[in-house]
């Protein structure tokens, strides 16, 4: 399949970039963060998350940054919901887009939503009506597609039904998460064609963490297979509370960087995206694990 000629970068960076940092990041350093990546051209912003702040403390301001975004237009600034009452709170703050988030691996889910996979899904059902009640739309996640940090192998058939009944459910994309960034092209590939028998290509994307430096092969891989929507995070930021050493996200720099060399259209400016991976480095005291985003600022 030839490669798509668009790619839509999600960008994950003030979610899950910094939903893992140990230190307190005020509110308006996570503002000033979104409103730099608009600046460079993201036209999808995961702001924040509405989940429990005994859970995930460094999400606790959820409030304060939907209420604080300036809003640019043709941007869409969306926010984590697990539960009903996750959504409630989203909807009163304006959210435009939410996203629920399962897992192909029980023992994940556990760990990560307090319940099984069989009744995240009797969860979200209800999110899922709300929100089309209130007109926003749902992207759906699934985690550990290509590893679980708690049971090893996942098979892909799991992924295939947990992606589908997300997808039955009304997610108009489901996000296939290597959550702890084991994968390899080949079996992201296997993965990914299981999924694709139950789900048009166009609905899904690529959310690759870069635990194991495979991040930006796996996405080579697919894309070649026609995924349109990367998942990233700008400079590498991040790693999930609930994987152990799981590092950031594919670094957005990056994605952008080898797109723009595949000649894929993304509409981001290179430069300020790396100088953004360069400013929230420095402010909140982390490495950039963008190679592009270092190399651009050494110049
Ligand atoms: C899902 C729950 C809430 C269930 O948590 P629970 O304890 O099973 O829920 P509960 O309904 O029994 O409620 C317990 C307490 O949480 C409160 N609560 C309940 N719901 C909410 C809410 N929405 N917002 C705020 N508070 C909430 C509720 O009010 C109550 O408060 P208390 O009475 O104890 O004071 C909890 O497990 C949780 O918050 N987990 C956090 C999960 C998380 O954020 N993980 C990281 C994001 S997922 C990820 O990073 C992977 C992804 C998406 O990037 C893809 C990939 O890489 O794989």
């Amino acid at each position: 399949m030839p490669f798509p000629t668009h790619v839509r970068l999600v960008e994950v960076g003030p979610r899950d970039g910094l939903q893992n940092e140990p230190n307190p990041i005020d509110t308006a350093t996570k503002l000033e963060l979104i409103d730099r990546l608009g600046a460079a051209g993201l036209k999808y912003i995961e702001a924040a998350s509405f989940v429990s702040p005994k859970w995930v403390p460094q999400m606790a301001d959820h409030r304060g940054v939907m209420a604080g975004l300036k809003r640019r237009q043709g941007v869409t600034y969306a926010a984590l919901t697990p539960n009903l009452k996750g959504l409630e709170a989203a909807l009163e703050c304006g959210v435009e887009e939410v996203a629920v988030f399962g897992a192909a691996s029980e023992a994940f889910s556990q760990k990560n939503i307090n319940c099984s996979v069989a009744e995240s899904l009797e969860r979200f059902a209800p999110v899922l009506e709300r929100a089309r009640e209130a007109n926003v739309r749902v992207r759906g996640y699934v985690s550990c597609v290509l590893g679980c940090p708690y049971e090893g192998q996942i098979a892909p058939a799991k992924v295939a039904e947990v992606s589908k009944a997300l997808f039955d459910m009304g997610c108009y994309e489901v996000s296939l998460g290597d959550t702890i960034g084991v994968g390899t092209p080949l079996k992201a590939k296997r993965m990914l064609e299981a999924v694709a028998r139950d789900i048009p290509m166009a609905q899904l994307a690529a959310h690759f963490h870069d635990t194991y430096g495979q991040a930006l092969a796996n996405l080579y891989a697919v894309l070649e297979e026609g995924v349109g929507v990367v998942d990233s995070s700008v400079a590498g930021l991040g790693g999930c509370p609930y994987a152990k050493g799981a590092s950031g996200n594919v670094a957005s720099e990056d994605v952008v960087y080898l797109l723009n060399g595949l000649g894929i259209e993304t509409g981001i400016d290179l430069n300020t995206l790396a100088e953004t991976g360069t400013w929230i480095t420095q402010t909140i005291g982390r490495p950039n694990r963008s190679k592009v985003g270092v190399a651009l600022a050494a110049k």
